[in-house]
């Protein structure tokens, strides 16, 4: 029911809410109240709480309830931010003009939104937009569906890592869980941690090909889509992807090098990337870096593309001067077969169309596009050049279209000029020189006199409204003309409605090939603007080989930042030790190795001066200081896990990036787990770059490790950070000089630099001192307490730590 006061029953407009309201019960229903959309009773405190709204009431003879509205104007941005806030939105609108209604103004829903299921252009992210499903069966089923797009695809996986990484790769919007999953706490609880989107509910009936668990989750999505989309919904043909035929970045991996998501900053990689001009350009952009290709023949494809527009200026700037100019043609042919394309969309297809055949000439061969010009002569003819918004606001189509619409507006001009020949008219046969024709909504056309002309007025003129100071008349013969104008101006209308859906329905037969177009241009964007970026930043062009070799390279991110210290690296898969002190740049070159071969297998230039690059078939990271993501386990627990999974997964092709590993535990048991993460490595023959602050394994006997320090220098103000990436081992740690240029207090720098001595001079010998102190004592004559307390003493001296930091 609706909360209200009074004792009356409902009032036939609450009643019509109410209706429409329980029908969609998990939406928040907005209900159109002329240029407002109302919510009422406990909804409109909702939504007045959630946008900061002023809370009216609604009050008739016996009733009132709180209500609160938006302006439909102002739609849009509403709609945006309560779409963020978790709400899904269900839309209704009055389907009648007010006029023409017999009492209350028919309403109906018109619009399911939700976030995942969007397909209004302003309310769309730029970005790929999904809907994902996820089900259980013969595996872990999980399918995406990018409704803005029509596309559909799913993949069987195995375990649940490989779940979130798939998940991570495409960020969706909404997902929907299969019951089996929603009602499993542990499951749900970890989950919502990991993705905190919307998720929502729909039937798991199998549908279509594949194992039970991927039917499962495809027929989730279609029915979400089919109740939010009205039933006009067809997304493109189901498309099962193995995403082991893609190099896997885990998405520890996707967070380390910040691809999509600054750690800290706002720069990314993608960022960078991203000179992209177009909407579906972006999106491929964005689908690339997700999905980087292991082999040879068609990342080498791509980098002929990019290089061509390196090389060519000129045609790189045409190029993208005109796709600057075109409409999202991958979601216009969505909304061209959803029946939702309007007025603006047409004009904006018709623009896109006439600068297709330019670039198809500048490229020739190169870009096959598909040949759409009947599709653009159509719309040129019909559509005027800038049509309104909406097609009920009329004037479309253009004159010389259609000779039936031609005439009616023929004969509704000659109807206008009636009332405008008739002012003249009047004003010479009753010699009222102010006598003017006027219009207004309610008395229609009318004459109209003023005071000091009264008496002139002819005894057929019939009042209609009398005013302080004028009269209003109307005459037989006007209401006659008015009621023709108004049945024109009807016929009209409807046959620009008939007309534009015409031409609509001929764009919807094109819509594939608008698709095919589309794809053809967002790539030729994507080739165009990688291209852009490698002129702008000075990248090459990588070779692919066996050894891992890149002469000058830099961060792709932090060399737009700040002056950057190019760096080489040549491996042919040894284990690569990186030592330097804290600040001098391990992590910024072990990132950067990472992200040049990245790039490479998305088929883009490199920074660098020159670059040769194994295929790799993942890049495993463990970077940074690790975020709890999942809650409850310590920074060391998840770094052990990210080991754990990297020394599982690596192999011979692998590139692994580790980044001070064992720091998170005591330093024996550190330096211990470190040495043998270092040997399993060694052992997997990866291409493994290992920064490290402890200086043993610098000294591994391992055959294949190669060391590699990164330059600094002391110096009477202290370390200077060269950022150069030198042969050999660092030769010491710095820590706490680095300790000190952070502004660690005088005495406490003091301290540690008097311990770090001792330490280091106690380590000389530490074993003998333990061994000292043991041959010197009698067993048998200690107390319990003495001996835990001796226990202590051994091994502080086993340590080279002082006496008194053992304590307790
Ligand atoms: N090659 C380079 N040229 C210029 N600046 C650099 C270079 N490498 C790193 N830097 C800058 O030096 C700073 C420290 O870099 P980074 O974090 O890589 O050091 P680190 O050795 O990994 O330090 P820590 O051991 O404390 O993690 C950063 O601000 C980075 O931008």
């Amino acid at each position: 029911m609706l909360k209200g006061e009074g004792p009356g029953p409902l009032p036939p407009l609450l009643q019509q809410y109410v209706e429409l309201r329980d029908r969609y019960p998990e939406y928040l229903l907005l209900f159109q109240v002329g240029d407002f959309y109302e919510c009422f009773g406990e909804d409109a405190e909702r939504l007045a709480r959630a946008l900061g709204l002023a809370l009216t009431h609604k009050t008739s003879k016996d009733f009132t309830t709180p209500m609160a509205g938006i302006p439909i104007r102002a739609f849009d941005a509403y709609a945006e931010r309560l779409l963020k806030l978790g709400f899904r939105l269900a839309v209704a609108d009055q389907v009648e003009p007010a006029e023409a209604a017999e009492g209350l103004v028919r309403r109906e829903v018109t619009q399911l939104l939700t976030p995942g299921t969007l397909v209004q252009e302003a309310l769309l992210p730029r970005e790929a937009n999904y809907l994902a499903a996820v089900a259980t069966g013969d595996g872990w089923g999980v399918a995406f569906l990018d409704v803005s797009t029509g596309e559909f695809k799913g993949t069987l996986l195995k375990g649940r890592s490989a779940l979130y990484d798939e998940l991570f790769r495409h960020r969706p919007a909404e997902v929907l869980l299969a019951p089996e999953l929603r009602d499993n706490p542990e499951f749900l609880e970890e989950f919502r941690k990991r993705f905190p989107v919307m998720l929502s509910e729909a039937p798991f009936e199998p549908e279509g090909e594949g194992p039970l668990a991927l039917r499962r989750a495809q027929g989730a999505l279609l029915a979400y889509a089919a109740r939010t989309q009205g039933g006009g919904f067809t997304p493109r043909p189901f498309c099962s992807y193995d995403p082991g035929a893609f190099m896997h970045l885990p998405e520890a991996t996707l967070r380390a090098l910040e691809v999509f998501e600054p750690l800290r900053g706002q720069d990314t990689l993608f960022g960078v990337l991203d000179e992209t001009r177009t909407a579906p350009g972006r999106r491929l952009l964005q689908s690339w870096l997700r999905h980087p290709l292991l082999d040879r023949g068609p990342l080498e494809a791509r980098l002929v593309r990019v290089e061509r527009f390196v090389r060519e200026g000129a045609l790189r700037e045409e190029v993208r001067r005109r796709l600057f100019r075109l409409a999202d043609l991958e979601r216009l042919a969505t909304r061209l077969e959803l029946g939702r394309a309007g007025p603006k969309d047409l004009a904006a297809l018709r623009r896109s169309l006439e600068i297709l055949p330019g670039i198809g000439a500048l490229l020739g061969e190169e870009a096959a596009l598909p040949d759409l010009s009947a599709l653009r002569d159509e719309l040129r003819a019909a559509l005027v050049d800038e049509p309104p918004l909406k097609l009920s606001e009329g004037g479309l189509i253009r004159e010389g279209y259609d000779p039936h619409l031609d005439a009616l507006r023929g004969a509704q001009r000659e109807g206008v000029a009636y009332f405008l020949e008739l002012e003249e008219r009047e004003r010479a046969r009753t010699g009222i020189p102010t006598l003017k024709v006027g219009y207004n909504a309610v008395f229609g056309y009318h004459l109209e006199v003023t005071r000091p002309y009264y008496e002139r007025v002819p005894p057929e003129y019939r009042p209609v409204q009398t005013l302080k100071d004028r009269q209003r008349y109307t005459l037989p013969e006007m209401r006659e003309r008015e009621r023709e104008l108004y049945r024109l101006e009807a016929q009209v209308r409807r046959r620009e409605e008939e007309l534009f859906l015409q031409v609509r329905e001929r764009a919807r037969g094109e819509a594939e090939a608008l698709r095919e177009a589309a794809r053809i241009l967002a790539e030729l964007d994507v080739y165009a603007a990688l291209a852009e970026v490698a002129v702008r930043q000075g990248y090459v062009r990588p070779r692919f080989g066996e050894r891992l070799l890149i002469r000058a390279g830099r961060h792709p991110v932090v060399e737009r930042k700040t002056p950057f210290v190019p760096n080489d690296l040549e491996t042919g898969g040894e284990l690569v030790l990186v030592t330097g002190p804290n600040m001098a740049g391990k992590s910024t070159f072990l990132r950067q190795t990472a992200l040049i071969a990245l790039l490479a297998q998305i088929g883009s230039f490199v920074p660098a001066e020159e670059a040769e690059l194994p295929l790799f078939d993942r890049i495993l990271t463990r970077i940074g200081a690790a975020d709890d993501l999942a809650g409850g386990r310590s920074t060391f627990m998840v770094e052990m896990e990210e080991v754990a999974l990297i020394l599982k997964e690596a192999t011979e092709q692998s590139l692994v990036l580790l980044d001070e590993v064992g720091r998170g535990t005591s330093s024996l048991d550190g330096v211990a787990i470190a040495t043998a993460v270092a040997e399993a490595l060694h052992e997997r023959r990866c291409y493994a770059l290992f920064a490290t602050h402890y200086f043993e394994l610098t000294a591994l006997p391992l055959p294949r490790l190669k060391n590699l320090h990164v330059a600094a220098k002391e110096e009477a103000g202290g370390l200077t950070f060269y950022h150069q990436v030198l042969p050999g081992p660092a030769s010491k740690s710095y820590g706490v000089e680095v300790a000190r240029l952070a502004g660690l207090p005088k005495e406490v720098v003091e301290r540690a630099r008097a311990l770090l001595q001792a330490m280091a001079a106690r380590r000389e010998g530490p074993g003998e001192a333990a061994l000292e102190r043991l041959l010197t004592l009698d067993p048998d004559r200690l107390t319990p307490l003495e001996a835990l307390r001796l226990l202590h003493e051994l091994k502080a001296l086993a340590l080279g730590l002082p006496l008194d930091t053992m304590k307790g």
